[in-house]
């Protein structure tokens, strides 16, 4: 198949990897044409600021942080979920602009998460065998052979828990929460598990020290009442994907409606599979996850494909190889992208190469392993003068326990305690407080270097 003819559905035309088995297709035709009328979720100004925002990044002027759950759950979306997330990433954001003095570009990986890869078709759950759990957009958690049968009604609540999500995000924006003034407000009930919530306490107290100066000295501070945040998600189901892609009248370019930012998964990033046809033809900002087994001349044409005029932070490369692999695979990867010449901004995710598995199946990650990786990564840019442009989590703002270590040591043992994730452990609020004054710490110690 030729790759000369774009349009939202080209891909249809390429193998198309983890869609799910659909058994009626008629039923999710029905469905997608309903949402491809429906408003979009973002705007295509929002969009083009934030691809603005990650070629600053890229270029040194700024950090990504992207973050939030593995996988959403429908029952996720309430007040008191949202809000919590929502106090994580913005008590991380500030903790990672004061340490590295730098604009943090928010992008939370929330309002439509909802999909997940999976490296088996089928998953064996108390010695029976039912067809794995690919997210709740696609089928239900529930351990019941019926209830896991992918069923497409389920597209039509991802995009209404995603709109209630956003929607809720942007007034809790617009309504004041995110100004700086009320950082000790982003508080959270495990706060007093938090070791470092101490050091948060002593920032935000200098923070508004500085603040109230300002303000004695007539400095108009009204510019930290507000801020950007952006929302993302993997691009995987592409019946979905592409009924939310729509036509922006002024540019006469295609853009994904349903999210600022989209990554593909390491498992469709295949050069010519669906997934990569189906987002060369988007303006927004796209993410690639590259593992430790990437082949870099491979990735190079992916980039190219992907953008072929060389646009400013359209294309983030999120490498996630696991902090035993890194060393080795990132240099000739970083020096490939660097000869090619070709605009990247360049990212870590620190967690999908860490997991291993404890006792029966329970998945875990260690929090020293996450931070080896993030080191390294940080180590390999600066030896390679590239710029390591934003980390890729998988956290949440629950005090569950799915990581071990960190400041509170958590053993394989403590796994049970609270373990929620439908997917992959998650770092906790705790992990994640520390994990952010880790990577400023790292931001200052790589770039003081830098001339
Ligand atoms: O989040 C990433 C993937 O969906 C996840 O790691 C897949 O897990 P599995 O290997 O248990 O299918
Ligand atoms: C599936 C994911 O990652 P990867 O494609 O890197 O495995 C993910 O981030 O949810």
């Amino acid at each position: 198949m030729s790759h000369s003819t774009w349009t939202p559905t080209s891909w249809k035309h390429f193998p198309a990897h983890q869609q799910p088995p659909y058994p009626d297709m008629q039923a999710l035709s029905h469905i997608t044409n309903a949402l491809s009328v429906l408003p979009p979720l973002v705007y295509p100004a929002e969009v083009e600021r934030l691809k603005s925002s990650i070629a600053a990044a890229a270029r040194g002027g700024g950090f990504i942080l992207q973050g939030g759950d593995c996988a959403e759950r429908f029952t996720d979306c309430n007040e008191q979920n949202i809000t919590n997330k929502m106090k994580i990433l913005l008590q991380m954001s500030l903790i990672l602009t004061y340490g590295a003095r730098k604009p943090v570009v928010r992008l939370g990986r929330i309002a439509g998460q909802y999909a997940k890869p999976r490296s088996q078709a089928q998953e064996t759950i108390e010695g029976i065998s039912y067809p794995s759990y690919r997210g709740d957009s696609v089928n239900d958690l529930a351990p019941d052979q019926a209830r896991r049968v992918p069923d497409p009604e389920r597209l039509t609540t991802a995009y209404t828990c995603s709109a209630l999500t956003l929607n809720y995000i942007r007034a809790m924006i617009s309504g004041g929460f995110a100004d700086l003034r009320h950082a000790f407000e982003w508080n959270l009930h495990s706060i007093e598990k938090a070791e470092k919530w101490k050091d948060y306490r002593d920032m935000v107290e200098t923070i508004l020290d500085a603040i109230h100066f300002m303000e004695s000295c007539g400095v108009n501070s009204h510019l930290l009442d507000t801020i950007d945040f952006f929302t993302s998600h993997e691009g995987l189901l592409l019946e979905y994907e592409s009924a939310l892609t729509r036509k922006d009248p002024a540019s006469g370019r295609f853009y994904n409606l349903g999210a600022h930012m989209l990554w593909i998964g390491e498992r469709t990033r295949q050069l010519d599979g669906a997934h990569v046809e189906y987002f060369r033809g988007l303006a927004n900002p796209v993410g690639v996850k590259i593992g430790s087994n990437a082949d870099p001349e491979e990735v190079t044409d992916l980039i190219h494909r992907l953008n072929p005029t060389n646009e400013a932070g359209r294309v983030t490369i999120i490498t996630r190889m696991g902090m035993d692999r890194v060393e080795k695979a990132l240099p000739p990867l970083v020096c490939a992208v660097k000869r090619s010449g070709m605009p990247v901004a360049w990212s870590c995710d620190p967690m999908h190469g860490n997991t291993r598995v404890v006792g029966e199946n329970i998945k875990t990650r260690a929090f020293a392993h996450i931070e080896a990786e993030l080191e390294s990564c940080f180590r390999i840019h600066r030896h390679h003068g590239t710029i390591l442009a934003g980390v890729h989590f998988e956290l949440t703002g629950e005090d569950v326990t799915e990581c071990t270590g960190g400041a509170a040591n958590l053993q394989d043992t403590d796994l049970g305690k609270n373990y929620v994730s439908s997917c992959d452990p998650r770092l906790n609020y705790s992990q994640s407080l520390e994990m952010a004054f880790l990577i400023s710490r790292l931001i200052r110690q790589y770039s003081l270097q830098e001339r």
